[in-house]
């Protein structure tokens, strides 16, 4: 039977009826992994030992034990610490760091019954949009291997859209889950700040990062986030409301919903591949019944200047901890401290993190914090208070993920100005805080596009009632890459 085209909830279903067993399963994972990973690349560390382990432990569990997702295997981002399995962050100063100790969310999966298969492949520290900035490997697109896979959760992305994992996590700061989503046609979903406790998730700009799914269907990325979100003691920003069975959610039902098309979103820089589809996935919900028109978000264009300086002012600090001594890489041939500590971070870390922590050091200094810093603070409120306004009048936003579609690996790894902009459509979502989902909803030139759906804060549930009715009115996820498999 062949697994890998089969939704997380379709194989649960077999492991329920004990025509699959876990154990079966995580094998099935590995194989189809050393058949495709070779030319897809989104791993970056495995442990097919200890997986194969845990998955005969949990076909042992009693039928009455077992919740929605028991027995499936997982892929995880390299930014999510996970005990005992090397942590990266896709970072030659993290290279051979060993956690010991599971992050809140690697522990969830653990508690949800999930075996983690290995690491996935990521732009070093979060920082990039095409997973090109890994130390280690440059993932592809299995749409088009000479294509990105979008980043910087660019493994989670396309491990999901290869079959080598029904699903995955990552995180996003400023896209990071939702730009390789669109760019590999699958789900993921970047949920409320302060849902998914990021307590072991190696920081990066603490006020924005949150960990979320990366699924093949909507229902599969419900089921996944009612997994990993909840209330944790250890990170003082993760919200203490109640989860909701968001899979619980998925009606089929828009029938009378206000849905806003963002008029910014169809603007200036954003290509007509991803503006014809959202028209188009806009007439689909209509034909459902929802209500659209257009909203302004009129501080959209502010969003992008503002987030730089903020990610990377936090950035700055937040890296001042990968010194030599404490983690991972240390350089060879100091004489003193200071030599110790320039040395490592000079061969530590590659140029578009030391690009970042220069840009976050400058705008924080004194004498151009109020000019940098502090306006970036100020504009950060006015996108929030668009989003707030529309959410008077609509249930949701809607907007394409990414002004294009996927691109070619190099052209754009040199062009850091280029590349950012690629963030235009998701940047504003994690300034404000609010959740927001990228589903497929078309291809271009053979490459998949996202239609980006955006919610009120803690209103993941209403997002995933649309983002549910749109995939079942539509084909584009039943489609999968055709990937050469290897013999191992
Ligand atoms: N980390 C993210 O969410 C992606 C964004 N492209 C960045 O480089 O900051």
């Amino acid at each position: 039977m062949t697994l890998f085209n089969k939704s997380a909830k379709e194989l649960q279903s077999l492991i329920h009826k004990k025509e699959l067993s876990a154990a079966e399963l995580t094998a099935e994972s590995f194989r189809r992994i050393g058949a495709v990973d070779g030319d897809v690349k989104a791993f970056l560390a495995l442990d097919e030992e200890r997986a194969s382990a845990r998955a005969k432990e949990l076909d042992n569990t009693p039928m009455e034990d077992r919740g929605p997702l028991h027995g499936l295997p997982i892929g995880v981002k390299d930014n999510i610490v996970t005990e005992g399995l090397e942590t990266t962050c896709a970072s030659r100063m993290l290279g051979g760091f060993d956690p010991i100790y599971n992050a809140t969310a690697a522990t969830k999966l653990d508690q949800a019954g999930l075996v983690t298969v290995g690491k996935l492949n990521m732009d070093e520290f979060a920082m990039g949009g095409s997973t090109e900035n890994s130390f280690y490997k440059k993932t592809a697109n299995p749409w088009n291997l000479d294509y990105v896979p979008g980043g910087s959760s660019g493994g989670s992305a396309a491990a999901v859209a290869a079959g080598e994992v029904p699903f995955s996590l990552g995180s996003d700061t400023g896209g990071s889950i939702r730009q390789p989503a669109a760019y590999c046609g699958v789900v993921g979903m970047k949920p409320t700040y302060g849902r998914v406790s990021r307590y072991g998730l190696v920081a990066f700009a603490s006020s924005l990062d949150q960990i979320g799914p990366v699924t093949r269907t909507v229902e599969d990325n419900a089921f996944l986030l009612s997994a990993v979100s909840g209330h944790d003691p250890y990170d003082s920003t993760s919200f203490g409301v109640d989860v909701p069975d968001f899979a619980s959610a998925l009606t089929g039902d828009v029938k009378g919903l206000k849905i806003g098309i963002a008029s910014e979103y169809l603007g200036e820089g954003v290509g007509d591949a991803s503006k014809n589809a959202v028209r188009e996935a806009a007439r689909v919900l209509e034909s459902l019944g929802a209500e659209v028109s257009e909203v302004s978000l009129p501080n959209t264009k502010y969003a992008l200047p503002a987030y730089y300086l903020l990610s990377s002012s936090e950035a700055s600090s937040n890296l001042a901890r990968f010194d030599g001594i404490r983690y991972g890489f240390r350089a060879d041939d100091v004489r003193t401290l200071e030599d110790l500590y320039k040395k490592t971070r000079s061969e530590g870390f590659g140029d578009e993190v030391k690009t970042r922590i220069m840009l976050g050091t400058f705008a924080l200094s004194s004498g151009f914090y109020d000019a940098y810093y502090k306006k970036a603070q100020k504009v950060r409120t006015l996108v929030q208070g668009d989003f707030m306004n529309a959410f008077e009048d609509y249930d949701v936003i809607i907007g394409p993920t990414t002004p294009t579609p996927a691109f070619k690996l190099g052209t754009q790894v040199d062009d850091p100005l280029t590349m950012y902009a690629n963030d235009i459509l998701t940047i504003p979502v994690n300034l404000a805080g609010v959740p927001a989902i990228s589903v497929p909803c078309g291809f271009t030139e053979g490459l998949p596009l996202g239609l980006q759906i955006i919610g009120r804060h803690f209103d993941e549930s209403t997002v995933y009632r649309v983002a549910h009715a749109f995939e079942q009115a539509t084909d584009h996820h039943k489609v999968m890459p055709e990937i050469r498999e290897v013999q191992a």
